[in-house]
């Protein structure tokens, strides 16, 4: 311990000296070797400018002023708290966004475009069903689970929320993440009794939210990451009784998700395919572990073969009549509608399940007072066989 403190101590000295000595030459090495002459952030920027300015057309530059903007942040309530949390953050001006949801709202045409994720459901017709070519719009409005609460300051209104405390059994009281991260659970439209698969699912936001419902019979928590699997665990930990935390409830495992087609076929009423992606948000802001960098550009580049076998593998898990959500945090096109259409014709053609995608129109619509949604965007590859989807844009 001693010496870890001198060690400490002797290293702090060293950065005092240097920061004494005259900036010269000193200054200039140290720069040149550890910042590259284009950071991974600037590259992320120059990438969305090429991509996006053709793929948003005159929409990019408002969108891109709200993901060089702070993020807006939204708590998720934990009904396993026994602090009377909602109460409290109300006096401070929050609202519970779901609750305020206009559930008797129609969708109409007029929508704006924000920012980020993408996110799609998919239905799987009984095996049985009619072969679907073109894949067809289901409309169908989820219900809204009554127990899933996220409350977010007013619109404009960028107060930060002061980290959750441990109530009596040192359970936290909400879980802060971002708002639109909610969006892709309530969508899944989880009812009581169901199986659940959450595919790819550190750190936990999602698997919370998804939890909060309190109508999952058996809930299978996944991620390939064995450190993020580990954070989660702790997660659940910090917000879960252990009592509910239970092998006949929850399974939680770090397989390679890509192959959960090998482990497990139609055995879940609901899976979630929340597949890693561009992270566009996070890599503009963030330097350390920002897939533009340099070393990690061929693992960016195998995203969509990665985003697809993920899609795949939850559709092959999934029972006949079940929904399998796919949400991302990117607006890549190639990402998002481009992975859901080739999954649907690959489900078809290699495996013979039939897919229908929810037109999740009625469900933004109902959302519109806290979120700026993508217009209607199209899944299929030509005029004829075009199937509408609505992506979710993260952000406010
Ligand atoms: C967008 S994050 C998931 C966020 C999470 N659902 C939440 O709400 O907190 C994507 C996750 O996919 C995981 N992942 C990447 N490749 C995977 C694979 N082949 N199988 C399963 N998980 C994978 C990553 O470790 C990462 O934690």
């Amino acid at each position: 311990m001693a010496l870890l403190m001198d060690t400490r101590f002797l290293l702090r000295k060293v950065k005092d000296l240097r920061s004494l000595t005259p900036k010269r030459n000193r200054v200039k090495e140290k720069w040149a070797a550890t910042h590259p002459k284009y950071p991974p952030t600037s590259l992320a920027l120059q990438h969305f400018d090429a991509t996006y300015s053709v793929q948003l057309g005159k929409m990019w530059p408002s969108v891109r002023v709200a993901l060089l903007s702070e993020r807006k942040y939204g708590a998720l309530l934990n009904n396993f708290s026994h602090d009377a949390v909602l109460a409290d953050l109300q006096e401070k001006g929050c609202r519970d966004f779901i609750n305020d949801a206009d559930t008797e709202a129609q969708p109409c045409l007029e929508q704006v475009s924000e920012e980020e994720s993408g996110d799609v459901p998919v239905k799987k017709s009984d095996s049985d069903g009619q072969q679907l070519s073109p894949p067809q719009l289901s409309p169908n409005i989820p219900q809204l689970s009554p127990n899933i609460k996220c409350v977010v300051f007013p619109r404009g209104d960028i107060t930060r929320f002061k980290p959750a405390r441990p109530d009596t059994y040192r359970l936290l009281g909400y879980y802060l993440l971002d708002a639109a991260s909610v969006l892709p659970c309530l969508a899944l439209n989880v009812q009581e009794g169901h199986n659940v698969l959450d595919l790819c699912a550190a750190p936990g936001g999602k698997t919370l939210a998804l939890l909060q419902t309190q109508a999952i019979r058996f809930l299978c928590v996944n991620d390939t990451s064995v450190s993020r699997t580990l954070r989660l665990r702790k997660v659940l930990q910090s917000y879960v009784p252990k009592e509910f935390l239970t092998d006949e409830n929850i399974r939680i495992t770090s397989f390679d998700g890509t192959r959960w087609g090998d482990i497990e076929r139609n055995s879940f009423d609901r899976a979630l395919v929340d597949v890693p992606c561009t992270t566009d948000r996070h890599s503009l802001m963030e330097d350390d572990n920002n897939i533009f960098s340099k070393t990690r550009t061929g693992e960016r580049r195998r995203l969509p073969q990665v985003q697809l076998a993920l899609l795949l593998a939850g559709i092959e898990a999934t029972c006949p009549g079940g929904e399998i959500m796919y949400s991302t945090c990117t607006l890549s096109q190639i990402q998002n509608l481009s992975v859901v259409e080739q999954a649907i014709h690959l489900a078809r053609e290699k495996h013979g399940i039939h897919l229908e995608v929810v037109d999740l129109q009625p469900f933004t619509h109902m959302f519109r007072k806290t979120f700026h949604f993508a217009p209607d965007l199209h899944l299929g590859g030509n005029n004829s066989s075009r199937v509408k989807v609505s992506c979710i844009f993260c952000g406010h």
